[in-house]
């Protein structure tokens, strides 16, 4: 570095070497999480004292007391730490036990090296996520067929968390048991929803056979398991996991039989270009009210992708609405329109913006 050189010449200088260590830090941090990885397929520590003591060491020697000791340690300290911390599993709750098919939507979404967890109810799900005790959950949201699932619905009205991505599944329900054989089935279980699924093949197939609503259809599937007379309504995942076998494959009422789920955090991402928008609002109780509001999203020309109304509980014939447009938060018309609706409703929620499920369904069936 010459004396001639001015300022601006030099800052300029230190902003392209503070790009590129940016650039480096980015860089590093990918390496940091491709470890992390290699260490989930190896059960090993992500702490590794060892090896950082040996980096504060190289450095300390490369540095050859240029840069002071002291600062050089504590930004590669907090470049370490970031480093290590990134490496930690996605955490992610879903209504259990194993194999039900929010596990199954679960694993097709953040891959087989991510923590599940499975809850007693879609309530627990919410409230683990509220507390940040899980990262993320998976809750079903709507069926092709049977419609809204209202307990997660209703859960949005009580916990708050913020919607992150969306999945659809493909279901296949399967008749399975321990033997393989329909004549052993005395009851049929499975979760409310698989059975409301295939009402029309039980009572065809089975008329006399009475049917038990449980918990969820990996309940069905473990009961299943240790009971020889139950026949469940299960994924295929339930087939391996509780080691039962196919009596009936395919057994839904409509093909193309297909479930929404919801990527439930404390975060929405940032805009990726094809996103959806989902808020909840409460009107004030006059005549046009909700006229109103569809006209403020019409004239802005926004794409309603659904609505739905739920019961507030509170109040005889009073209602909560859920309402989904195509675009993001970040996108000017969703955010001005957002912003008229939280001035005009009884009650806003932004619940989040997020990516769109692609249009080809993921296949439930992973056999
Ligand atoms: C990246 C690793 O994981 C952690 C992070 C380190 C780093 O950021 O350099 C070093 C050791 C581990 O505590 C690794 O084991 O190499």
């Amino acid at each position: 570095m010459t004396e001639k050189q001015d300022i601006p010449q030099i800052r300029e200088r230190i902003d392209q070497i503070d790009d590129t260590i940016l650039e480096l830090l980015k860089e590093r941090l990918d390496c940091a999480k491709a470890i992390g990885l290699l260490k989930n397929e190896s059960n090993r520590a992500k702490w590794d004292p060892q090896r950082e003591l040996e980096i504060y060491e190289r450095l300390r020697k490369n540095n050859n007391d240029i840069f002071p000791y002291k600062a050089l340690r504590s930004i590669f300290h907090e470049i370490i730490t970031t480093c290590r911390l990134s490496q930690r599993k996605a955490t992610v709750g879903y209504l259990g036990p194993e194999a039900t098919f929010s596990h199954l939507a679960g694993v097709r979404y953040f891959g087989q090296t991510a923590e599940y967890q499975p809850m007693e109810s879609i309530g627990e799900v919410f409230e683990e996520v509220e507390k940040e005790r899980v990262q993320y959950g998976i809750v079903p949201v709507e069926n092709s067929i049977e419609g809204a699932v209202t307990y997660s619905l209703d859960a949005f009205l009580k916990y708050k968390v913020k919607i992150c991505g969306e999945i659809q599944l493909a279901i296949t329900h399967n008749l399975v048991n321990r033997s393989g054989n329909i004549e052993d089935i005395q009851t049929v279980a499975s979760h409310s929803q698989p059975l409301a699924q295939c009402r029309n093949w039980l009572r065809k197939h089975l008329p006399k056979i009475p049917t038990l609503d449980v918990f969820s259809t990996g309940t069905a599937a473990q009961m299943a398991a240790n009971n020889p007379n139950v026949g469940a309504i299960a994924s295929s995942l339930a087939i391996n996991t509780y080691n039962l076998q196919v009596v009936i494959p395919g057994i839904e009422d409509y093909q193309g039989n297909t479930t929404r789920f919801l990527v439930i955090g404390r975060k929405s991402p940032k805009k990726s270009g094809y996103d959806k928008t989902s808020i909840l609002i409460g009107l004030i109780n006059r005549p046009g009210a909700l006229n109103e509001i569809l006209t403020i999203l019409s004239a802005k020309n926004i794409d309603l992708a659904k609505i739905e109304s739920r019961p507030t509980k509170d109040k005889q014939w009073s209602y909560m609405f859920f309402l989904d447009m195509l675009g993001h938060i970040e996108d000017p018309v969703i955010y001005e329109a957002c912003n008229i609706l939280r001035q005009i409703c009884a009650y806003f929620e932004l619940l989040g913006s997020y990516p769109r499920a692609d249009d080809i369904n993921l296949n439930g069936d992973i056999d």
